[in-house]
């Protein structure tokens, strides 16, 4: 049976490919160089479609992915349904954190927040007790505390130096971030045998 794995683009896609390269599965041409979306490999069961990160849980969730590769930023917020996650791949490492100006103390009572991640950033401020409003924006969350838009982004941050050069700092960690591999529920039935070759070769080069 074919069975298709739904990659993230950017970041992710470059530390995904070796680790499939270990497991036996190798595009048959340079992705980076190609205008396509889907793409055979080295198996010739295997295919590859690179996706932007938001929409791989979902081609894996409504089955049009077998097996796919997505941030756990993406998955909290996607939410698990269809879904299982058998492997962390420990690529793309950063962690999901609250932010604000540098040096203010955190702003008591009722706040706004503006973040992509909608959903984590309600679930973590009800978690807290806190009130807080939640603003989505797309992108340039940092821009958002310094022209007074919110009190606090709730962003991913890895060395810090997105913040700093946008004069804020760090404050709470909401969860630690890295890649995970994601299965279709039924699919990982129906193609037991092969979907469990694909993770135990992954987990092997994920080890190594
Ligand atoms: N600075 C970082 N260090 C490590 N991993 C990161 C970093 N920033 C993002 N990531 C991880 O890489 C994933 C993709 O991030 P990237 O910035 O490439 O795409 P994006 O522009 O946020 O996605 P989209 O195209 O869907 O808007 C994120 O979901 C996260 O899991
Ligand atoms: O703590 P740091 O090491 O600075 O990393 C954090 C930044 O990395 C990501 O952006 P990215 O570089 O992917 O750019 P983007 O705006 O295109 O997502 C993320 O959105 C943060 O802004």
């Amino acid at each position: 049976m074919q069975i298709t794995i739904a990659l993230t683009k950017g970041r992710i896609l470059e530390e995904t490919l070796p680790l499939l390269a270990q497991a036996g599965i190798e595009p048959t041409e340079d992705i980076s160089r190609s205008r396509k979306l889907v793409f055979e490999t080295s198996l010739s069961d295997v295919r590859l479609l690179v996706l932007r990160g938001s929409d791989v849980p979902t081609y894996v969730q409504f089955g049009a992915a077998d097996l796919g590769v997505s941030g756990k930023d993406t998955l909290l917020e996607h939410g698990g349904d269809g879904l299982y996650e058998p492997l962390d791949l420990g690529i793309a490492r950063c962690r999901m954190m609250t932010a604000g100006i540098a040096g203010e103390p955190p702003r008591q009572g009722r706040i706004r927040v503006a973040t992509k991640y909608v959903n984590i950033a309600r679930r973590f401020y009800a978690e807290q007790g806190r009130q807080a409003d939640i603003i989505k924006l797309y992108g340039a969350m940092e821009l958002a505390p310094i022209m007074a838009l919110a009190d606090e982004i709730v962003d991913i941050v890895d060395t810090g130096n997105t913040l700093k050069a946008n004069g804020l700092e760090s404050r709470e960690t909401i969860a630690d971030i890295s890649s995970r591999l994601i299965v279709n529920k039924a699919a990982m039935k129906v193609k037991h045998v092969q979907l469990q070759g694909i993770i135990d070769s992954l987990r092997q080069a994920v080890a190594r």
